[in-house]
């Protein structure tokens, strides 16, 4: 018997999901998710099962996913299994491409945990846990970084102290790569056109969100830098702001680097700004006239508007515009709002069009419009099973 199954986890910073993926024939043997990780009541969701309850920690979360796939006869003693894929979130300088984990790159995606604390923890634990489930299976590395590194030099760099620089590697890496790969190539593909063959801007907008400027199918910019904070306006994270807020809170707020880190990483986003970070809620705060909930909703489509100009700048020419992830595959408002106002640069969204509900990749755009406008469904476990899979069979 052949093992053609890739069983992919994507550890977020609260959650894990989960893929067993039969290559064979694509089809999706298991779906699953925790949520909520470390809250008082988690979420696990395994198909149509569906339990609550505490879920302490990473290594938890990773155990009942093992337990359901056993439930289900599933369970990574299958010899059907030919590999396990991980999400893992900083690669750093050195991983490009997928990688095939032993101790030496399981110790290079640990020294990687200050500039992805939030990140790499979770993707560490779900290697081990694996590995010790099944020693004798490729345990593959997929890392949000890889799509970004063809980023020309000067996207890449930070107008800081070279040498300063050099010496500690900080320069813009970018996250949620094996996204904007998969969403900027099924948005060539919804245009008819192959992915060589035009220019998209993808607006990844989950907890975490950026976006990326993708020419003829190669990164040339992207939102996230040197961590997962710089940029877009995110759940619970600020993005974008002025460097010397750090030091102002440092000197006059009195507040230690990991207040900070902490304030800007957790407690920031449309959190800080509403005390919600669920898009859902927000927008329905802001209908029944909340202010708080208002303004976090400007904040957040204002910023999405920048990137959007400057990714037009710097594209020349854009082809598509195209939504995903939790808030860009399901929030009409935040796309009406985001577009609105973009006419003359060739922008425009159909009211009826946008608020078709669908998990298939479609145009939101009028025909007259000169950018196509999409909404893609992100599809980060297929894109990684895919990378895995043609890894460990060549
Ligand atoms: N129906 C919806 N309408 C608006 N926003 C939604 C909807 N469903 C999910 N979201 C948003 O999507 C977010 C989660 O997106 P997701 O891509 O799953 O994020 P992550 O992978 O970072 O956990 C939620 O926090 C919520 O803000
Ligand atoms: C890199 C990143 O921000 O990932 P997520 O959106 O899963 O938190
Ligand atoms: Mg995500």
């Amino acid at each position: 018997m052949t093992a053609t199954r890739i069983l992919v986890l994507n550890s977020g910073s609260s959650s894990v999901k989960y893929q067993l993926i039969d290559m064979a024939d694509g089809s999706r043997l298991a779906t699953g998710l925790v949520e909520r990780i470390g809250e008082e009541t988690s979420r696990v969701k395994h198909g149509d099962r569906e339990t609550s309850g505490p879920i302490p920690d990473h290594e938890a979360a990773l155990r009942a996913v093992a337990e359901e796939l056993d439930t289900d006869g599933l369970g990574l003693d299958s010899p059907e299994l030919a590999a396990v894929g991980h999400r893992v979130v900083h690669g750093g300088l050195r991983f490009t491409a997928p990688t095939v984990v032993d101790d030496e790159v399981l110790e290079e995606i640990e020294r990687l945990v200050p500039v992805a604390p939030l990140h790499n923890p979770a993707n560490i634990t779900g290697i081990r846990i694996a590995r010790a489930l099944r020693p004798d299976l490729p345990q593959v590395a997929v890392f949000d970084t890889a799509f970004h590194t063809t980023m020309p030099e000067y996207a890449a760099r930070y107008a800081i102290d070279v040498e300063t620089a050099d010496a500690h590697r900080i320069r813009r890496y970018g996250f949620h790569g094996t996204s904007h790969a998969y969403v900027s190539r099924e948005t060539a593909k919804l245009l008819g056109k192959t992915p060589e063959e035009v220019n998209v801007i993808v607006l990844h907008l989950g907890n975490g969100a950026s976006a990326s400027a993708v020419r003829g199918g190669v990164c040339v910019d992207t939102s996230m830098g040197l961590t997962p904070l710089e940029g877009l306006v995110m759940g619970t994270r600020s993005g974008d702001i002025d460097p010397a807020v750090v030091f102002h809170l440092s000197r006059v707020a009195g507040m230690s680097v990991d207040e900070i880190d902490e304030l800007l990483n957790k407690k920031s986003g449309m959190v800080g700004l509403c005390g919600d970070n669920d898009m859902r809620e927000v927008v329905r705060r802001a209908v029944e006239g909340d202010g708080a909930a208002q303004l976090a909703f400007g904040v957040y489509v204002h910023r999405l508007k920048k990137y959007i100009g400057a990714y037009s700048a710097v594209l020349g020419r854009v082809d598509a515009v195209a939504f995903t992830a939790g808030v860009g595959e399901n929030s009409a408002p935040v796309r009406e709002a985001a577009i609105g106002g973009l006419e003359e640069m060739g922008y425009a969204v159909d009211a009826d069009l946008n608020s078709v509900r669908s998990d298939e990749p479609r145009l939101i755009s009028p025909d007259y419009a000169r950018v196509a406008v999409a909404v893609v469904p992100t599809d980060e476990e297929l894109e990684i099973a895919q990378q895995v899979y043609a890894l460990v069979r060549a």
